[in-house]
């Protein structure tokens, strides 16, 4: 069966949404690895699936449907040429060896789809490849990973964004998300459900990910650069967007190089056509560069504030901002668990972890419907609700 699948906005109705059920990758986090597979915490894993699944059926009592990144993969690995690819794609890594990489070949090759999707994302530690031997194997710790878990799988929206009728395959920045970018083409270059769409943007050299990349209107798109995208990122992105004709205006939004704003999303998501939720410690003072095509080449604008830029590339008079008005402590405070990181289902009904009590009450008082869900596991990997998901098709809004 084929799908049309389109996103133009960040609030239109959501019809589908990509995520990913945590698992076994999450069992892999220690206090030895945390840091640097990007979570915060060591979570509890059964309780972070549960709240994943109240995420899912709240997605699914408001008519969305619910596609899961492993039941694609899986349905993915059933060809033999994907098959090639994504274990190509793990050999390929400069810590094997070639008597090592041999082995582990041999391994994968001979793993069902099932099997083969479950390594590809939990990973394989270095007791669990019993063939394993020779110089690599035996001066590995036993604490490595011959091959590495992808615990921020979890977070859909950063691998892959859709803009209109195409998807972008991005270029994740930290070494611990690589991979994650391999996984999600394999799905859309071989899955049938998207058969007939054609990328827009795949893995390059430079530095983009999903959570910066807000579809403020149709035709234009706002994009975060700061820890994660870098500007020349940006500027890819641009230029592929502009020549597939999808896109007319681009902002770049600087951000603080924090791991607190390490997305744009984690400053700012929209809740209506014309309204977004954005942290008040940042909201007056966000800057964005205006850039659009001019006979083929990028013509940037100077910075302008934000809200100012958005408004014009959006024809609209005005792009409000809801007042979540709180001090400055509880506003820090609700921002690093992802308070602004909201999904929108549809205009003015959002998805957000309940935690954040004065963001939720705020939003509640602006009209904003809110679709509380829990999130103190699934937080500990510094992302809401937004991060968690990738639409794939919204009516337009
Ligand atoms: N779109 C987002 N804000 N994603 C959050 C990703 C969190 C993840 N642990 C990382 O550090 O990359």
């Amino acid at each position: 069966m084929t799908h049309a699948y389109r996103v133009d906005s960040e609030v239109g109705r959501l019809r589908t949404v990509l995520l990913h059920r945590p698992g076994a990758e999450l069992r892999r986090l220690t206090p030895r690895n945390n840091d640097q597979l990007l979570f915060d915490g060591i979570p509890w894993v059964g309780r972070a699936q549960q709240e994943h699944d109240a995420f899912a059926q709240a997605l699914r009592d408001h008519d969305v449907e619910v596609l899961y990144l492993t039941e694609l993969l899986q349905d993915t690995l059933e060809y033999q040429p994907a098959r090639d690819e994504a274990i190509a794609g793990v050999l390929d890594d400069s810590r094997l060896g070639d008597q090592l990489r041999k082995i582990l070949e041999a391994f994968l090759g001979d793993l069902t789809p099932e099997a083969l999707t479950q390594v590809l994302v939990a990973g394989l530690a270095h007791e669990e490849l019993k063939t394993g031997r020779g110089l690599v194997y035996q001066l590995m710790d036993r604490h490595d990973f011959v091959i590495d878990p992808l615990p921020n799988l979890l977070f859909t929206r950063d691998s892959s964004v859709w803009v209109g009728d195409r998807v972008a395959v991005t270029s994740l920045a930290m070494p611990a998300r690589e991979r994650e970018t391999a996984l999600a083409q394999l799905i859309y270059r071989h899955h049938p459900r998207f058969e007939n769409v054609a990328p827009v943007y795949e893995p390059a050299l430079e530095h983009l990910e999903g959570g910066d990349v807000l579809l403020l209107a149709p035709g234009v798109l706002a994009i975060g650069t700061g820890e994660r995208t870098t500007p020349a990122g940006v500027e890819r992105l641009a230029r592929q967007v502009f020549a597939s004709g999808l896109v007319h205006t681009v902002l770049a939004v600087p951000i603080a190089q924090d791991r607190a704003t390490m997305h744009l999303d984690t400053i700012c998501t929209m809740v209506d056509v014309d309204k977004v939720v954005m942290y008040p410690a940042v909201a007056y003072s966000l800057t964005a560069y205006t850039v659009t095509s001019e006979n083929g080449d990028l013509r940037v604008s100077r910075a302008r504030p934000f809200l100012e830029a958005a408004a014009q590339a959006m024809s609209i008079d005005r792009l409000s901002v809801i007042d979540t008005g709180l001090d400055p402590v509880t506003a820090e405070r609700e921002q690093w668990d992802d308070g602004n990181n909201t999904l929108a289902v549809g205009p003015r009904l959002a998805v957000a972890y309940e935690r954040n009590v004065e963001t939720n009450a705020r939003l509640e008082a602006a009209g904003i419907e809110v679709i509380r869900i829990e999130g103190s596991e699934l937080g500990s990997g510094r992302g809401g609700p937004r991060c968690m998901s990738c639409p794939v098709l919204r009516d337009p809004a």
